[in-house]
């Protein structure tokens, strides 16, 4: 109750004509309960943002998710954050990457909100001019492994969680642009190797590839470490450095800008084949069967 409370109060004092009386309380308690928040936003003293995703029990990407993480990448820019920590509220899952419940029995727009939604938030993650950083804090397959490349630093905990994508081995193919941020992270070869067999890989074995870029013991030296990425950028002209990120990274940038589209509808065409339907049915059930 204190918590409600402690809301309710904050977000009176948002507004600007209402206050906190006993009346409004009563008033406000009564009408329906604003949905939790999926992705939290933290802002330290050095302007440095910590973006929790907090969807549990896996922070499968959604609609709601990779909206929220959307518009709080379009805040974080708009008030000048001088660095962006990815991480997750979960103990030992980063993202179980792309929801499969918005991909099995779907309706058509709801489909399509998800796919756009999921092309939007990571453009702007993969080319926002803040400084980004993935704090790895548990397993991170498929979907929660581009949103880890989309960033520019990864640290993961380790030794026991694994990170891949993963599309091969349940009979998908990873977009090309899941595929551009595999090459960016580990070379053509290694993500040619990585990607036909499907690999989820040890932290360890991450760290050898250049899949992650430092392995720690826990989620406090995970953030310690991406603070300490992020500093460096102190003392470089932020113009110049944008002008180079937006630059290296161009063949991912380029490629959603020129074909959103055509792989919009890629994707919706095969979602829906028959064939797809029963895998996804059934690996739900597996996954169920497995627990
Ligand atoms: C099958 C692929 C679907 C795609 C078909 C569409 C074809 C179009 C192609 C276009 C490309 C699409 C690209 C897709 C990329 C993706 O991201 S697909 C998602 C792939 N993700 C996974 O395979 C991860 C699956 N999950 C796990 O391996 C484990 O859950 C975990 C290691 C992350 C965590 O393990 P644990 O802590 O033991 O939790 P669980 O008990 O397994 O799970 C708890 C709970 O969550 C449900 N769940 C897990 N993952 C997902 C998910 N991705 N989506 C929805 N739900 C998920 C799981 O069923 C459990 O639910 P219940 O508690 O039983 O209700």
């Amino acid at each position: 109750m204190a918590v409600v409370c402690r809301n309710l109060r904050a977000f009176a004092q948002k507004t600007s004509s209402l206050r906190c009386t006993p009346n409004f309380l009563r008033l406000y308690s009564q009408s329906k309960p604003a949905p939790p928040k999926l992705v939290t936003v933290d802002v330290d003293k050095a302007g440095v943002a910590t973006v929790t995703l907090d969807r549990p029990p896996v922070n499968s990407l959604n609609t709601g998710l990779l909206e929220e993480l959307g518009v709080a990448i379009k805040d974080l820019e708009a008030n000048k954050t001088r660095g962006i920590i990815l991480t997750s509220s979960s103990n030992s899952v980063f993202s179980a990457g792309l929801d499969i419940l918005e991909m099995y029995e779907p309706k058509k727009q709801n489909l399509s909100l998800f796919w756009t939604t999921l092309q939007n938030t990571w453009l702007s993650l993969y080319r926002t001019s803040i400084p980004t950083v993935a704090a790895i804090n548990g397993h991170a397959p498929a979907g929660g492994c581009l949103l880890a490349l989309s960033c520019e630093y990864r640290v993961m905990v380790g030794p026991k969680f694994t990170i891949g994508l993963n599309e091969t081995q349940l009979g998908i193919v990873a977009p090309q642009w899941f595929m551009i941020c595999m090459k960016d992270a580990v070379g053509r070869r290694q993500a040619e190797m990585a990607l036909t067999a499907g690999k989820m890989f040890s932290t360890q074995e991450a760290l050898n590839i250049g899949l992650i870029d430092k392995m720690v013991s826990n989620k406090e030296e995970a953030i310690a470490e991406a603070q300490k990425f992020i500093a460096q950028f102190a003392k470089i002209p932020p113009l110049a450095r944008r002008m180079t990120k937006e630059s290296i990274r161009q063949e991912g940038i380029k490629y959603m800008e020129e074909n959103a589209i055509d792989d919009l509808k890629a994707f919706m065409d095969l979602v829906v084949q028959p064939n797809i339907q029963k895998g996804l049915g059934m690996y739900l059930e597996a996954m169920k069967k497995s627990k």
